[in-house]
Formats: C-alpha cells, structure tokens, sequence
C-alpha cells in the first residue's frame, strides 16, 4: 500500500480518483492540487444557464475543497504544479501568493484535464470573443448578456458544445449563427441522416447555419463586430470558440509516451502511464477503445469518472482493469433526443471495417396508442466479416437515451448482430411495439 499519493487536478477525474481513496484506503496519505478557485463545475450546465433551462449555476458543483478536506484529503486550490521529477518523484507547486513548495510522493495521478483549442486568427483579442470550459467562462457570459446590445451571437464550431450553445443563445433572445468547417453539425458523432434532423431542428429555430466554412478573422474596434469566413461576413457582437480540445500534458510531455494523435498521455487498462507509479485519467489520457479494440482519445466527463476510479484503485495496490468504453454520449435540443455509441457508419468505413448499417424507423409504442407517442429512427451500425456491432444512433422526441446503453454493453461485450436479432426484449403497449425498432433493426440486417 502506498504511503503517499498526489492527485494533479481536482475537477472529475481528479475527484473520482480522490473520493475512491478517501473512500477504500483509509491509510493513504492523500494530497492534490488545482490550479482553479473551484471544482466540479458540470460543463453541461452551461448552456442551460445561459438559456435560462436552469436558474443559475449552484447546482451545477458536486463536490468542493471542504468537502475532500472533511473526508481527509489535503486540498490546495488555486495552486499550480508547475513541473514533475518523475525520477525523484517530486511535483513542485506555486500556489496564488507566489509560494513556491516541493511535495513527494509514492504514486501520481495526473487528472490535469483539457483545454480549449483557441485558433490563432488576427481579433482574437478583441471583447466579447469568449471560451467556454470554466465556470468562470459562463459566469463572465451570463453578465455580459446583461447588455441588450449584444443581439447576435455567432457559435464557432457545431460540435456538442457549439449546437448547445446555439439553442442557448436563442433561447436567451439573441440572434444566432453556428459556424462550423465541417459540412454539417455533429459529424464526428452521428452520420449524415441523424445530423440533417439537427441541422433541420437548428434551422427551425431560427438558427442561421453556416456550415464548410472557415474563419479566417474578426473584425472590430474594441468589441468584436464581424465574423469573416471564407465564404463570408456575419455581424456578430459576441463570438463563442467551442472548437474542440486537446489534453493538457504540460507536465509530462517528453517524459511519459504519448498519443500519437493529440498527445494525450498513453495509458494502459490501469490507467497507468508508460512509467509504473504515474497514472493519468480523464481528458488528459487515452483510453481503450471497444469499438475499434484499439487505444482511443475519448473526452468526457463519463469517461473522466470512470478512469479516475479506475486509477485510484491500482494506485492504492487493487488491481481493477478497465472493461473499456464506447464513447456513449447523447444531445436533446429543443426536445429532439439524439444518442449514439461506438463508430457511425462513415467513422467504421474510414477506419477500415467492412462496416454495414441496418436503419429503420417506427412508432415507439403500439399503433393503437392514441397519445404520447413518437417515430423513432435507429441506425445499427456492424462489421460483415465479423457481425460485430460496432456503433449505434437513435434519434427521437421521445426518451431514446435508455436504449443505448444496450448498445454500448453489446459492443463491449462484442455482441453479433445475429445475436441481437431475437434478444429478449419486453413488450407492453404503455412502452413500445410486439415488433420494436431494434428487433426490427437487427431482423433486416443482411
Ligand atoms: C461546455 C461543456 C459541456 C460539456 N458537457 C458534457 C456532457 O454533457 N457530458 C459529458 O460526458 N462531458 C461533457 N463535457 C466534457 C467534460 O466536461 C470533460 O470531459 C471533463 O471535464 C473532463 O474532466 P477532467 O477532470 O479530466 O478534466 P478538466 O475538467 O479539464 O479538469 C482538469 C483540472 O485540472 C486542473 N489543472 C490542470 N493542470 C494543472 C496544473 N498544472 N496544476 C494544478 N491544476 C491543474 C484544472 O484547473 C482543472 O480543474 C463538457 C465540457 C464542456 C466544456
Ligand atoms: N452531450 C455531451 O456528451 C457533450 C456535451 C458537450 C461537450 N461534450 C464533450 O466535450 C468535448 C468538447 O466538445 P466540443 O463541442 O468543443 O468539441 P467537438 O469535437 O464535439 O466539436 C468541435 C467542432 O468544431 C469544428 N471545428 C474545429 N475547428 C474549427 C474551425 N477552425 N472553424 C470552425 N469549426 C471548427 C469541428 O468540425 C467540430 O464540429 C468533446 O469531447 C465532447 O464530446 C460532450
């Protein structure tokens, strides 16, 4: 057992990794630091903050310096560990008066998260152009709304965070248009069918879509004013950058082997990094793939808890291996649910697979039903050669979300779609159809 672990970030994963000692290894000397004054801010929140779907942000912290302090953890905040002798297995911290302090330790968990990516474009500076990550960030957005001048907002990148945002500006009475390089919104999640549906749910909102387009710079005097694409020059008075992030490995780059795509810090099913005492999860690590049985970079908070725990636990001399993830994520705006899970089909093919889609559309409960009930679409996406399901995406203004999770537990445990084709799976005209979607889904798999 360990005598002393160091936990380098505080927010998700660093907070899973945290409670789980505090929680099983009563005897572990636990100490982490966070460059931030807060943690466990839920990104989420923020788009529901700015379009008023929630009050404000007090529910949006699930955990605190006080709160790791009373299960016994020392926690410093507003600390930043500035460098790691992985050697001599030291971390070397400035806190906020400048106090420069040496800690050792026994094992590390590097939790130290993501960044924004901030393209380098000429205004960038100006006012009003804003990040979106921190608490911080939406706080500094929601009093900037305060000034009815800012009318049109323009949201650069149509991922996750961007298509959000988009419904929570307009929500918020602000003009919107959504930017994205891309030729549609979501096209790393979801193929091109389910992404018409959100570009069409965006459009019918009242959102101005401005898709395969490049920013190129913004215009302004002191506060932004102007957009300038490739194509061309929308009036902005307010810009949000939510074009991706990437892992923040500051602290070990060069020291620990890392992802080739984006240099997040290589991890094994332990989470350890390629040094044996130094663990890394959450968005500043890779993790296991089960859909491309292959090491993957994956950020979300989901995986971040679950690596944390993970970590936590063969740190403290447990050994737990991860059953690997499928990267499950979903979006509901303006009520149309979207989930998806593992590969879609344009992802399977880039990647080499033999990848075939089986779709099919359909009420979700009995015919007979005469209220409450909505068409589903669901696309399950499979390897021929193997008959392997490799991914699936449904979409809905019903609450699809529960159906996932099936489909992330099949391609975790490589279920076939043949397999799938006469699973057990319940009717009852309250819930759904003798003949449900997935069945009938499976069933025309050629
Ligand atoms: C707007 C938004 C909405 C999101 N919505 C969802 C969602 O709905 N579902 C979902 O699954 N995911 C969502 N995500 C993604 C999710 O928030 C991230 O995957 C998650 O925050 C990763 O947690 P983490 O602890 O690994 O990293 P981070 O949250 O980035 O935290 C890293 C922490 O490390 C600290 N740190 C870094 N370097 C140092 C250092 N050198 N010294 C001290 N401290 C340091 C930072 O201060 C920070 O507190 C969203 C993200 C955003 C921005
Ligand atoms: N509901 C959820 O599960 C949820 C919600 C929010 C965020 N997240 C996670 O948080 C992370 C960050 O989300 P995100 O939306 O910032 O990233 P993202 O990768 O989901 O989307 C980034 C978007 O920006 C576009 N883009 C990139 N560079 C551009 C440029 N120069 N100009 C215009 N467009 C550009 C990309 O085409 C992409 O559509 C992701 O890992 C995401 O999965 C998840």
């Amino acid at each position: 057992m360990p005598k002393k672990i160091i936990v380098i970030g505080a927010n998700h994963a660093g907070t899973a990794a945290l409670n789980t000692i505090l929680d099983n290894y009563k005897d572990v000397d636990v100490t982490a630091f966070d460059a931030n004054s807060n943690i466990s801010f839920l990104g989420c929140g923020m788009a529901l903050w700015i379009g008023g779907q929630i009050s404000g942000p007090d529910g949006l912290f699930y955990s605190s310096k006080e709160i790791l302090e009373g299960k016994g953890a020392k926690i410093y905040m507003e600390t930043s560990v500035n460098s790691v002798d992985f050697d001599s297995k030291v971390v070397y911290t400035k806190d906020a008066a400048g106090k420069d302090c040496e800690y050792p330790y026994d094992k590390l968990i590097l939790a130290t998260g993501s960044t924004p990516v901030g393209p380098q474009l000429p205004g960038m500076s100006l006012e009003n152009v804003q990040f979106v990550k921190l608490y911080q960030n939406a706080a500094e957005v929601i009093e900037k709304l305060g000034d009815t001048s800012i009318k049109k907002v323009a949201v650069v990148g149509a991922g996750y965070i961007g298509v959000e945002l988009a419904e929570a500006f307009q929500r918020n009475g602000r003009e919107v248009t959504l930017i994205d390089c891309a030729d549609t919104c979501l096209s790393a999640y979801y193929d091109d069918m389910f992404c018409k549906r959100m570009e069409k749910q965006l459009s019918d909102h009242g959102i101005h879509l401005a898709f395969e387009e490049k920013v190129e710079r913004l215009e302004g005097n002191e506060k932004v004013e102007k957009v300038v694409t490739d194509k061309h020059t929308y009036d902005a008075d307010m810009v949000i950058f939510c074009v991706g992030f990437r892992p923040n490995t500051k602290l070990g780059n060069g020291q620990l082997k890392q992802f080739h795509n984006n240099g997040a810090y290589l991890t094994d099913l332990m989470q350890q990094t390629s040094r044996p005492d130094v663990y890394a999860v959450g968005d500043c690590a890779t993790v296991y793939n089960n859909a491309i049985e292959d090491t993957d970079y994956i950020a979300l908070a989901t995986n971040a808890v679950r690596s944390g725990i993970i970590a936590a636990h063969n740190a403290c001399g447990t050994e737990l291996k991860s059953p690997g993830v499928q990267g499950s994520n979903g979006i509901s705006i303006w009520g149309l649910n979207m989930v998806s899970t593992g590969l879609s089909l344009e992802r399977a093919k880039k990647l080499g697979f033999d990848a075939a889609a089986t779709d099919y559309e359909d009420w979700q409960k009995a015919g007979f039903m005469e209220k409450d009930n909505y068409k589903v679409v669901i696309r399950i996406v499979y390897d021929k050669k193997t008959r392997r399901i490799l991914g699936a995406q449904l979409c809905s203004d019903y609450d699809i979300s529960m159906a996932i999770h099936l489909f992330s537990m099949a391609i975790q445990e490589k279920v076939t779609i043949d397999k799938l084709k006469l699973f057990d799976l319940f009717f009852l005209p309250h819930f759904n159809q003798p003949y449900n979607y997935i069945t009938m889904a499976a069933l025309n798999a050629e």
